[in-house]
């Protein structure tokens, strides 16, 4: 029987990323690209090479085109990510990423995925699940994050979920518009953990928060809701942090920007990484919000020595709200 692991991260729908750099990203004009990189991506993927940085050992699964996998392979072997992913027909989509180095902004664009139709769905669930139970062990946080390829609706992966869950696994999720919804909706109890950002907060309780003390009351409804943690991305301005009944504002270090995708897979790494450990819920995002300081920095999904990270964890100091 396989070791049970720590983390399995879920992506259904991952992703090529393909960052081109640019000096400045002027709309309508010819650029001239800097450099180029591809990497392994998509939600759980990011999640996974941050974990596997921080010595967690954790599996991806998920679904990936069986025609162009290497890249995955690859990336899963280098960095000691047990590869459980599904093969399915097609090819895993390309994400495309401009990095504008003058003004430390992504522009993501990302294409919609393989098509899944009811037969693919159906073998494709039952082929993951298969691959997933045996990793389950008590305690095992999964984490479900990103979009959905067309043709998965938030209910089939409500469904993933649970059967996980009955085997004792903890759930956090980092999903957007309807999916989100519905999968609060469909899963009793409660995810463990959530980390949305403002506008998927916003749409989520369907108003505007501008300001945080009202993403701090929104965050706060959630929690009281049932969720033990939850953590509000602000982006380059910080987060919001609602557990056991409090709550608390931490501004984020400010530190040159490589590129800004994947920081918020990081602030999920980092904070399944030290709650493992043992730290409680505010120390946790806060040293998850250093390795997102830390990975902005950088283009590939890697981290620096910890003792850099922990030299940003100092410069985070969490304001009760
Ligand atoms: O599944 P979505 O929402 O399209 O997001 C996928 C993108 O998000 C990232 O995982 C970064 O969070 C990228 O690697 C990827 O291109």
């Amino acid at each position: 029987m396989a070791d049970a692991m720590q983390v399995i991260t879920l992506t259904p729908n991952p992703a090529i990323d393909h960052t081109v750099t640019l000096e400045r990203l002027d709309p309508g004009a010819v650029h001239r690209a800097r450099a180029e990189q591809f990497e392994a991506g998509g939600k759980g993927i990011g999640v996974a090479a941050v974990l596997a940085a921080l010595g967690v050992r954790v599996a991806a699964g998920g679904w990936l085109g069986a025609e162009n996998p290497q890249r995955f392979e690859r990336s899963f072997a280098q960095a000691g990510i047990l590869d459980a992913m599904w093969r399915v027909p097609g090819r895993t989509r390309t994400n495309i990423k401009l990095a504008d180095t003058t003004h430390g902004e992504t522009t993501d664009i990302n294409l919609s995925g393989i098509a899944f139709d009811p037969v693919l769905q159906a073998g494709a669930e039952q082929g993951l699940l298969d691959k997933l139970v045996p990793l389950v062990g008590p305690g095992t946080w999964v984490t479900l994050a990103g979009s959905l390829p067309p043709g998965v609706t938030p209910s089939d992966m409500a469904r993933v979920a649970t059967v996980l869950r009955g085997h004792g696994a903890r759930l956090m999720v980092d999903t957007s518009g309807a999916a989100l919804r519905t999968l609060l909706d469909a899963l009793q109890p409660a995810p463990d953990f959530i980390k949305p950002n403002r506008a998927e907060l916003e749409e989520l309780v369907g108003k505007p928060l501008p300001t945080v003390a009202a993403v701090a009351d929104a965050a706060a409804d959630l929690q009281q809701g049932g969720i033990a943690l939850v953590i509000v991305s602000l982006g380059g301005e910080g987060a919001v942090i609602a557990s056991g009944g409090a709550r608390w504002f931490a501004a984020t270090p400010k530190v040159p920007v490589a590129t800004t995708v994947g920081a918020g897979d990081a602030l999920v790494a980092g904070t399944l990484g030290a709650l493992i450990a043992g730290r409680a819920p505010l120390d946790a995002a806060v040293f998850g919000m250093a390795c997102a300081a830390a990975r902005i920095q950088r283009i590939a999904p890697s981290l620096p020595p910890l003792a850099e990270i922990d030299a940003l964890a100092a410069q985070i100091v969490p304001q009760s709200i």
